[in-house]
């Protein structure tokens, strides 16, 4: 199988106004995303802070889609059953974040949930070559992890086609994910890279005609990229 071809959305939470998370992700719903990215910081692993496990379970009443907690925090392994529990049925585990990966990775998956790896600009994809195996999903962050609204590292499209590579040559299949800077105008080069799974933030809480308008566009601007690729 190798990698999962259908073109997701995935809005990040990092733009809402956090005193209406839940009405945003009722929002988010209708507008038609294919899951919700929650930015888990901790102010240590990234020079943010914004939620957790308790935040998530508050909102997951409000919705059926699927939940994925995208962890920027050190030392995930402490964390990783209170993130099952709080409803995500994926977390991305940064490959920066843990001594002992391949062990991380495997109590994720031993916790019921799917599990991710990300990759932060300067971290090479050799270093998820030997966890492959374990994955459901890479995803090759195209800013420095922290904050919504930064450009988009263009650079990284080689590494994007790498995890393409790389995740094409498992028999499983395999999401490859990219979050940072996603638009109208980085879609293109992001999709014919390899990416299938499109993280935004900025580009749909402030598309000047709203978030469904914004799930459109970038949905058939990818769909596009892909038949082109
Ligand atoms: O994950 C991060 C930063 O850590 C962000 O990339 C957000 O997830 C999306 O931000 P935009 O660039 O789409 O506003």
């Amino acid at each position: 199988m190798g990698v999962k071809q259908n073109i997701l959305v995935i809005p990040s939470v990092l733009p809402a106004d956090f005193s209406q998370l839940g009405n945003a992700v009722v929002e988010l719903e209708k507008a038609g995303v294919d899951r919700i990215q929650w930015d888990v910081m901790d102010g240590v692993f990234v020079p943010n802070l914004t939620f957790g496990p308790d935040t998530i379970a508050s909102a997951r009443k409000v919705t059926t889609l699927g939940f994925e907690a995208h962890l920027m925090i050190v030392d995930p392994d402490q964390y990783i059953e209170k993130y099952v529990a709080a409803g995500c049925e994926l977390l991305i585990i940064h490959a920066e974040s843990t001594r002992h990966l391949h062990r991380t990775l495997g109590r994720v998956r031993q916790a019921g949930a799917k599990v991710g790896v990300a990759l932060n600009p300067a971290t090479p994809i050799c270093a998820i070559e030997n966890v492959v195996d374990l994955l459901d999903l890479i995803l090759i962050m195209t800013v420095n992890p922290g904050f919504g609204g930064q450009a988009y590292i263009s650079t990284m499209e080689s590494k994007i086609s790498s995890a393409y590579e790389l995740a094409n040559s498992f028999s499983h299949e395999i999401e490859i994910e990219v979050d940072g800077g996603i638009s109208s105008s980085t879609v293109e080069g992001a999709v014919s890279a390899g990416a299938r799974t499109l993280v935004a933030g900025s580009s749909l809480f402030k598309h000047p005609d709203g978030l469904e308008a914004a799930v459109t566009e970038i949905r058939n601007l990818a769909g596009q990229a892909k038949r082109k690729a």
